[in-house]
């Protein structure tokens, strides 16, 4: 047999991926080049979907990613150690490496890369962002000669499933959420899915990728889903808004040398592209010059859809292998070396959604929009419709923004008498 590989975990992707690997028919010929070696997993006796022979699956890890008989290291295992440490053991020993652990990527990617870099070696990472759907290979080779202006991304399938499931049906936060495990969706710990974690480290990816340089993980922005309520999202039907949790890198000024890189859950106008994005589905909006505006459409999570990203970067390295590897591939490998600069939160500008709960006084809109226009906040709507128990609900849409002044004018408006509470504040795209 021709490549080996050994592959570290063997849970939603890694078993997806071995179900691709064994089923090699009507798929590309080079799948028939490729051995799978060693599978490592934490608990041996665990019952698995996939045969393997004996003496495959072994809990040695280390052993594995030392072992010289093998070609490419398959990380589908998560986490950050022992998983970093494991990665950077392969790229030593002269192994390429297929992640889809957007985690470890995003907080260790200098490091890595720089390793990997050294030792002439590949790490691909088509699953880390969007599942399925190729998007890392297409920022890297297909638009490399466009300059980026702007990503926008819903990119984490789990949050998508459950705001669909919360706009459609009206269901409960919590039992969407527990479906989306089930379905193998979230993460080991779905804080990272719902907090926004997943999709900060996903936007980091991009980002890089997109603008050319390193990006600092504590520098992106990151807000996740738990603060909106059925009644946001009824109020956006209405206003003619669907809310979604984007990811967004943008160029902040003409020579993209300042970037906005954040994630929050946004009022996306019903007519946008992203908007119509549901369930599990993720899609990226990519913006450049001279392409326009191309988006990236699929399946961002689940056993085959992952699996599908996996194999394409296993496929890509199994051709390099067959050709002369004494040059680093220059669309393959990481060139990046500096670190991009990101605007604080503060200086964005954007349209916002408010909801304020108010009592049941005369001029509260009155005293809301004096306070306003002093921080130079014009609004867009203002609706008055619902009440919660004893209290008036206001619902506002500003025009564009600085975000530091609308919080300016935010910090006012809760000192004065009349407001009870501002249970929502989002950004609208
Ligand atoms: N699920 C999805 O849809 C997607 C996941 N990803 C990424 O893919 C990676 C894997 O995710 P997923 O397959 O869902 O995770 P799972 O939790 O389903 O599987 C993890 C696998 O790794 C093994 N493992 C974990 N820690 C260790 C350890 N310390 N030592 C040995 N084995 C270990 C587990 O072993 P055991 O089986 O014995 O417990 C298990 O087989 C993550 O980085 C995730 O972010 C990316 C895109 C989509
Ligand atoms: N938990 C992630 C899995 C893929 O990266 C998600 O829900 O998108
Ligand atoms: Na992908």
């Amino acid at each position: 047999m021709g490549v080996k590989l050994g592959i570290l975990g063997l849970g939603t992707v890694g078993t997806g991926t071995v179900q691709l690997l064994q089923d090699k028919i009507d798929r590309h010929p080079l799948l028939q080049e490729i051995e799978i070696y060693r599978v490592g997993v934490r608990s041996p006796n665990k019952p698995r979907q996939v045969e393997l022979p004996a003496g495959v699956v072994t809990t040695d890890l280390e052993a594995i990613v030392n072992d010289p008989a093998i070609d490419i290291i398959v990380e589908v295992m998560g986490g950050l150690e022992p998983t970093r440490s494991l990665i950077l053991t392969a790229i030593k020993n002269g192994k390429h490496v297929v992640t889809a652990n957007k985690a470890v990527i995003s907080r260790f990617g200098a490091e890595i890369f720089t390793a990997a870099n050294a030792a002439g070696v590949y790490v691909m990472l088509e699953a880390s962002v969007g599942g399925g759907i190729p998007v890392i290979q297409p920022l890297k080779q297909s638009l490399s000669v466009n300059q980026i202006h702007a990503i926008t991304g819903i990119v984490n399938g789990t949050t998508n499933y459950i705001l669909t499931r919360m706009q459609t049906e009206g269901s409960d936060f919590d039992d969407v959420l527990a479906d989306a495990q089930s379905l193998g969706y979230a993460e080991a710990d779905p804080t990272a899915d719902v907090d926004g974690l997943d999709a900060a480290d996903k936007i980091a990816i991009l980002a890089s990728l997109g603008f050319g340089g390193r990006i600092n993980l504590a520098d992106v922005y990151c807000e996740g889903i738990r603060q909106v309520s059925k009644t946001d999202i009824a109020y956006a039907t209405k206003l003619g808004f669907v809310i979604k949790l984007l990811a967004i890198a943008k160029g902040q000024n003409h020579d993209r040398s300042q970037l906005s890189v954040r994630v929050h859950p946004t009022l996306v106008p019903q007519s946008h592209p992203l908007a119509t994005i549901n369930g599990v589905y993720n899609a990226i909006l990519v913006e450049g010059e001279p392409i326009g505006q191309v988006m990236f459409f699929g399946p961002g999570a689940g056993a085959g859809a992952t699996a599908s990203a996996v194999c394409s970067d296993i496929l890509n390295l199994v051709a390099t292998l067959k050709t002369d590897t004494s040059k680093a591939h220059p669309l393959l490998a990481c060139s990046h070396q500096h670190y991009c600069q990101i605007s604080p939160i503060s200086e964005l500008v954007s349209r916002f959604y408010t909801r304020f709960l108010t009592k049941d006084q005369s001029g509260v809109i009155g005293k809301l929009g004096t306070i306003f226009g002093k921080y130079d906040v014009s609004l867009e709507s203002v609706v008055q419709t619902g009440f919660q128990e004893q209290l008036a609900e206001i619902v506002v849409v500003t025009h564009d923004v600085k975000e530091g002044d609308f919080r300016k004018a935010l910090a006012e408006i809760k000192n004065l008498a009349a407001i009870d509470s501002i249970p929502s504040i989002l950004r609208v795209l």
